[in-house]
């Protein structure tokens, strides 16, 4: 990394973390998601703050409202743990910070896809839709592999509303906390075969990626194809994660 990048980073978590959002550069992040299917966003938390949420993993379980042991479902190995409302506050500001950038790239995916639903400005405003709709609980989580673990390819869908991005940030340091255990998303395109790719991430790194689909520009308008993402094998050591969904869960 160029020292002049690790300045302005450190720099940046200095500051609070809806700063840390704006300072983004959002018109890249989109471009990386048009083009790519997904962005990764530097050094957005620190190794403090990844401590921190890490370390309520095993602690005071008010703080959730379940936990899921992945292999009891089919879902992979290792388990996770949704939030309980209220969610812990880096959680909700990360949350209610991250949605309003995030709104106007799903409400043009949404017009390029010829979808009819378009996402209000603030979250407040988005979770009000979802829990008319009765999708309540909070779907925030915290992921836990220990070696050997996996989480298969999925979708994180949890009703009828669903916010077309999400974040997952990884709390643990690769090579020193973990091996293996890499974010993988695949991309399944009509009458194509698949693509994969892996996802490098840094401890507090971001990865900004689709829930369920994506359009694609292709040569005759655009097309849309199918996403899963998932988690390789963790060769070894421990890895947590903490994950940002926008809608709420049935
Ligand atoms: O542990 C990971 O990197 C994947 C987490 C995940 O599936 C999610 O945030 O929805
Ligand atoms: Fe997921």
């Amino acid at each position: 990394m160029h020292s002049k990048t690790r300045t302005s980073t450190a720099r940046r978590l200095k500051t609070p973390i809806p700063e840390r959002v704006e300072a983004l550069d959002w018109e890249h992040i989109a471009a990386e998601l048009d083009t790519q299917g997904c962005a990764t966003v530097r050094g957005m938390l620190t190794p403090a703050e990844c401590a921190g949420l890490a370390e309520l993993y095993g602690g005071d379980d008010t703080v959730f409202r379940s936990r899921v042991v992945m292999a009891r479902h089919g879902f992979g190995k290792g388990e996770y743990k949704y939030f309980a409302y209220p969610l812990p506050d880096s959680v909700s500001v990360l949350r209610t910070a991250l949605y309003p950038r995030l709104a106007p790239i799903a409400n043009r995916w949404n017009e390029t896809l010829g979808i009819d639903v378009r996402f209000p400005e603030a979250h407040a405003a988005f979770v009000e839709r979802c829990h008319e709709a009765g999708q309540t609980r909070p779907t925030p989580l915290l992921l836990r592999y220990v070696e050997g673990d996996y989480n298969c390819l999925h979708q994180d869908l949890y009703g009828e509303h669903v916010f077309p991005l999400q974040v997952a940030f990884l709390l643990s340091a690769p090579g020193d906390d973990f091996t293996g255990g890499e974010f993988v998303l695949t991309e399944q395109r009509p009458r194509m075969q698949s693509r994969a790719e892996v996802v490098p991430l840094g401890q507090g790194d971001g990865v900004v990626f689709p829930v369920h689909h994506r359009p694609v520009k292709g040569t005759r308008g655009h097309y849309r194809v199918n996403m899963r993402h998932g988690v390789s094998r963790l060769r070894s050591g421990q890895r947590h994660t903490l994950g940002i969904i926008f809608h709420d869960a049935r």
